[in-house]
């Protein structure tokens, strides 16, 4: 990992401003359009089987998410992703809740089986569940937190061939080769719904800006688990989960080269 690199993502994402296609789910969708602006990129949620294929080739990135997958909604992920690979552009997948039912199960692996994905961001419940561990979820939060993140990283990383994204209390990035950890963050992120949904449209607007996807996975990752640290940080006294998710917005959007190069915390392995 090159920090400048990294670091010089935060301008360079705002100056080329990417159009990140969303497919994704209905809880957090509204999160995810005003993270996307927030870092400087531009949202487009366009979910009908009639225009996604025309769609994506507006698009620098697109960002699938089975949240509240249905039916229809998985055949237009199906046909996007299948023109996102035509056209060359990254396709980021959230596996939601993937380890909860047979049904997310199945649809997970035929995506993976039809569409080249690029990276793949989920908490370790998730990731587990993809490489066919038991990967335990409760609804769509990660339930055993007794996972080796590392190495299921890398294990998830050479199965797909893409760069694995594993968020937690230590966040864990991995190409197959190169491993980072990320330590920042704070537990109130778990406290608000969508800050992993949020994440993967970060790491979309990143890997919207440049073709280095390792770089994007590290810029969007930590974007988050720095934004939250700090947010929690400078919440004024007796503040509560609904300021903490204002702040959270506010620091994702005043995040840049220089205050990310000073406070992120990144170990390589
Ligand atoms: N125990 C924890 N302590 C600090 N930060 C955490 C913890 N668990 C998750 N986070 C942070 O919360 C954000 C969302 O990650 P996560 O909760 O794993 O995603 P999801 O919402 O998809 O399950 C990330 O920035 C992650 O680093
Ligand atoms: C609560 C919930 N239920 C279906 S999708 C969703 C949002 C999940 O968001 P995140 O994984 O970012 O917490
Ligand atoms: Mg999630």
């Amino acid at each position: 990992m090159n920090k400048k690199v990294v670091g010089e993502l935060f301008s360079l994402v705002r100056c080329r401003n990417p159009l990140v296609h969303h497919i994704t789910n209905t809880v957090t969708i509204n999160d995810c359009a005003n993270v996307t602006l927030a870092i400087g990129a531009s949202p487009v949620m366009a979910t009908s089987v009639e225009e996604v294929e025309e769609m994506v080739q507006l698009a620098n990135a697109l960002v699938l998410n089975i949240g509240t997958i249905q039916a229809e909604t998985f055949s237009a992920m199906i046909l996007a992703g299948k023109a996102a690979n035509e056209k060359g552009i990254p396709v980021i997948f959230d596996p939601v809740g993937v380890g909860a039912t047979s049904y997310r199960k199945k649809i997970a692996g035929e995506l993976l089986e039809k569409v080249r994905v690029t990276i793949i961001r989920g908490n370790a419940s998730e990731i587990d569940s993809l490489v066919g561990g038991k990967g335990k979820t409760r609804g769509v939060d990660a339930e055993d937190k007794s996972f080796d993140v590392t190495q299921l990283a890398t294990k998830a990383a050479n199965l797909f061939s893409c760069v694995v994204v594993v968020s937690g209390k230590v966040d864990v990035v991995s190409n197959g080769k190169e491993i980072v950890q990320i330590e920042n963050g704070d537990t109130w992120l778990t406290k608000v719904t969508g800050t992993g949904c949020m994440t993967t449209s970060l790491i979309g607007s990143f890997a919207g800006t440049t073709d280095d996807y390792f770089s994007a996975s590290i810029a969007g990752m930590s974007a988050m688990s720095l934004a939250g640290e700090r947010a929690k940080k400078n919440l004024s006294e007796g503040a509560g989960i609904g300021q903490f998710k204002v702040k959270l917005m506010d620091e994702i959007f005043h995040l840049d080269e220089y205050i990310w190069g000073k406070e992120v915390s990144i170990v390589e392995s």
